[in-house]
């Protein structure tokens, strides 16, 4: 099984500090005294699970010393822009840099997000897989626009990028899916994704039957409840943390003949 079933089984080195500025990537420095009176009851004698820790979020405050991003610095475009930070964002150790944060909102502009990965990315848009009867792919299906937000926090970056999102073809799902950890596979068509289940239980049960329909070398299909979205960009922001929170902010915007135009934001 992969690391994230099993997440307390994961081994993650925290090694983005010292190789960020190893690398000169930029990156975000604890404040010393924030750190320290952060905790304010820590007991050094109760276990961790039980700790009564009140951590302040206040006193939480990190200094963003960062190479600028200027307008002479930026790529092209907004994909080979993308494409240079993601490599970065993976060269300096964070862990799961695909990992993005997905806004949707219901027909009545009721906004939910929720963490999914990324699984491809090219001039076309930027693609995830998911259950189309969640409620992300519920409130796809009634209003495509949709928001993608990469909180790469380690080295003080952020990407936004707002667009709308349609279906993959079902070829592009099946590739996909056949890519999958058998037990991932299996875990698609055990969870109706979003819907309420009485117990856990319920859902190991459910997975043991499909477990034993489809032993381990079997081929498993996609459901047909299950797939991705790609989201076309209509603009794309890259965030720089700076010093003093004067960050910098450049965005790009589609024009109408399919192009892009760079606007820098007040931080
Ligand atoms: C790091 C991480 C990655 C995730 N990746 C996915 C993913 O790729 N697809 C997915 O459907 N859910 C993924 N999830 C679970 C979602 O965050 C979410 O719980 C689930 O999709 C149901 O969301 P919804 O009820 O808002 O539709 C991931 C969660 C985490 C924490
Ligand atoms: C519910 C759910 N679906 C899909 C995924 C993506 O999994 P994979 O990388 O196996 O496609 C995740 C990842 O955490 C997940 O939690």
């Amino acid at each position: 099984m992969g690391t994230r079933e099993v997440p307390g089984r994961q081994t993650v080195r925290p090694r983005a500090g010292p190789m960020l500025q190893d690398s000169g990537v930029p990156h975000a420095d604890d404040d010393a005294a924030a750190r320290t009176s952060r905790r304010t009851t820590a007991s050094s004698t109760a276990t961790p699970a039980r700790t009564a820790t009140t951590l302040d979020p206040a006193a939480m405050r990190a200094h963003y010393r960062a190479e600028g991003l200027s307008e002479q610095d930026l790529e092209p475009g907004p994909f080979a822009q993308f494409s240079l930070w993601f490599a970065q964002a993976e060269a300096s150790g964070l862990h799961e840099p695909n990992a993005m944060i997905v806004s949707t909102a219901d027909e009545r502009g009721r906004p939910s997000s929720r963490t999914v990965l990324l699984k491809r990315y090219d001039e076309q848009g930027f693609v995830f897989f998911t259950n189309y009867g969640s409620r992300k792919g519920r409130e796809l299906e009634a209003n495509p626009y949709v928001s993608l937000l990469f909180p790469w926090h380690g080295i003080a970056r952020q990407v936004i990028i707002s667009g709308t999102a349609e279906r993959t073809g079902r070829d592009e799902t099946a590739a996909y899916f056949r890519t999958r950890p058998h037990g991932s596979q299996l875990g698609a068509w055990a969870s109706e994704q979003s819907s309420r289940v009485a117990s856990r239980e319920e859902l190991d049960r459910m997975y043991a039957q499909l477990a034993a329909r489809y032993p381990e070398g079997e081929d498993v299909p996609a459901p047909a409840q299950w797939g991705g979205y790609r989201v076309r960009p209509e603009s794309v922001e890259f965030w720089q943390g700076r010093e003093n929170r004067l960050h910098d902010r450049l965005r790009f915007t589609r024009t109408e003949d399919d192009g892009w135009e760079v606007e820098r934001l007040c931080p």
